[in-house]
């Protein structure tokens, strides 16, 4: 029997990217493709990418009827949407992999400070487990609750963390730019993604105040044994899909390239999905485009005592429904890479 999966918000760009994805996944069956504008049209009316690949209707959003008939459900949604519908019913019948940020963030609090809005369902964030599965893998097991990594997160945290665990980098001075296409804002109309503000542009924004500065301080803060401050800029540049995160910190010691890669390798050597290019290899969103690989290089500037470490994903994939149906396979005992075997397409 294979298992029945359920995608609220399976409209937006995350959700598409899961049924593309899911849709070629030999232990899966999407049972419900889950919407709020397009209920009762035809899925590939909306995404003509599915024609004939997906025969079906779109649904609503209620998470209390799809829990009665998935195994899992997975919530592309917006912000908040998860933590309201949440209940012991809900996940006492399946699995919730939330891909927004509704139980990314241990601290009610800072979550409320920082999304601005009101935690509906705070009882459950203890047990919600942080899905990156290179760090998690074991508590992702167990869980019924998944909180689906951000994608500036993903990319950021991954590219930085053995040597955050290592104690290598001093985590005082790390600065973290980032870079991502527009789709990671979705695919709601906004006119700061309409085409002309796009194209040809370059802007950063939400400086010193972007959401996802605690989930990545609250991530390396516990992989570094220390509370972790950081400076953190995103910024929109004009590609569909695609971050990169370019990182810089102090070294805590003289190391060579090869101390530097040999820590990489301890983390990530068996790692399907974490390529460490190692030094002077600069990542790029090309390479990992449509797969569920992070890509990541670095160098040792000798002049400043800094590394500057270097990460590339796709948002969609690792950074949303590829990390989320990841997860699932490990949540279900399959193998965590099946229906993840995407090459990278180039140009
Ligand atoms: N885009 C990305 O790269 C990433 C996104 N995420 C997260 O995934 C989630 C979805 O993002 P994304 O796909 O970009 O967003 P989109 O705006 O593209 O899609 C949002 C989806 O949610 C549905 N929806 C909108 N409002 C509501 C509501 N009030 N209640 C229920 N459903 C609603 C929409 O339905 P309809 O259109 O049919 O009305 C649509 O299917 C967000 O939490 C985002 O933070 C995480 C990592 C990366
Ligand atoms: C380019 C762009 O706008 N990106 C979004 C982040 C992506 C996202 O959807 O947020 P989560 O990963 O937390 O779910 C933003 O900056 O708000």
């Amino acid at each position: 029997m294979k298992i029945k999966a359920g995608i609220i918000g399976a409209t937006g760009y995350a959700g598409g990217e899961l049924v593309r994805i899911l849709s070629r996944h030999p232990e899966v069956e999407i049972v419900w493709y889950g919407s709020r504008s397009y209920i009762d049209q035809n899925y590939a009316d909306v995404y003509r990418n599915m024609f004939e690949i997906v025969d079906a209707k779109c649904l609503d959003d209620n998470m209390e009827e799809l829990a009665e008939r998935a195994d899992v459900i997975f919530t592309a949604t917006p912000q908040g949407f998860c933590a309201s519908m949440m209940s012991e019913e809900i996940l006492s019948k399946t699995k919730i992999v939330d891909l927004s940020a509704d139980f990314r963030i241990k601290d009610v609090k800072t979550y409320e400070k920082w999304y601005g809005i009101e935690h509906k369902s705070p009882q459950f964030i203890e047990e919600a487990v942080y899905g990156l599965c290179e760090v998690n893998r074991e508590q992702i097991k167990g869980a019924r609750l998944i909180a689906n990594p951000g994608c500036y997160t993903t990319c950021s945290i991954l590219t930085a963390y053995p040597l955050a665990k290592e104690g290598m980098i001093d985590m005082s001075t790390l600065i973290v730019d980032a870079k991502s296409g527009t789709s990671g804002a979705g695919r709601g109309a906004k006119v700061p993604n309409l085409y002309c503000e796009v194209n040809e542009n370059i802007k950063a924004y939400g400086v010193a105040s972007h959401r996802h500065t605690p989930e990545i301080e609250e991530q390396l803060g516990y992989a570094a044994g220390e509370e972790v401050l950081i400076n953190f800029t995103p910024h929109l540049v004009p590609m569909n899909r695609g971050i990169l995160a370019t990182e810089y910190a102090k070294l805590t010691k003289k190391v060579t390239p090869e101390e530097v890669k040999a820590v990489y390798d301890k983390y990530y050597a068996k790692e399907t999905f974490v390529r460490v290019m190692g030094d002077g290899v600069c990542p790029e969103t090309k390479w990992v485009e449509g797969s569920n690989y992070v890509d990541i290089g670095f160098k040792i500037d000798e002049r400043t005592g800094r590394i500057i470490m270097m990460g590339a994903i796709d948002n969609l994939v690792k950074g949303a429904a590829g990390q989320a149906v990841q997860n699932m396979n490990l949540l279900f005992g399959l193998d965590e890479t099946m229906g993840l075997d995407l090459v990278p397409m180039f140009p």
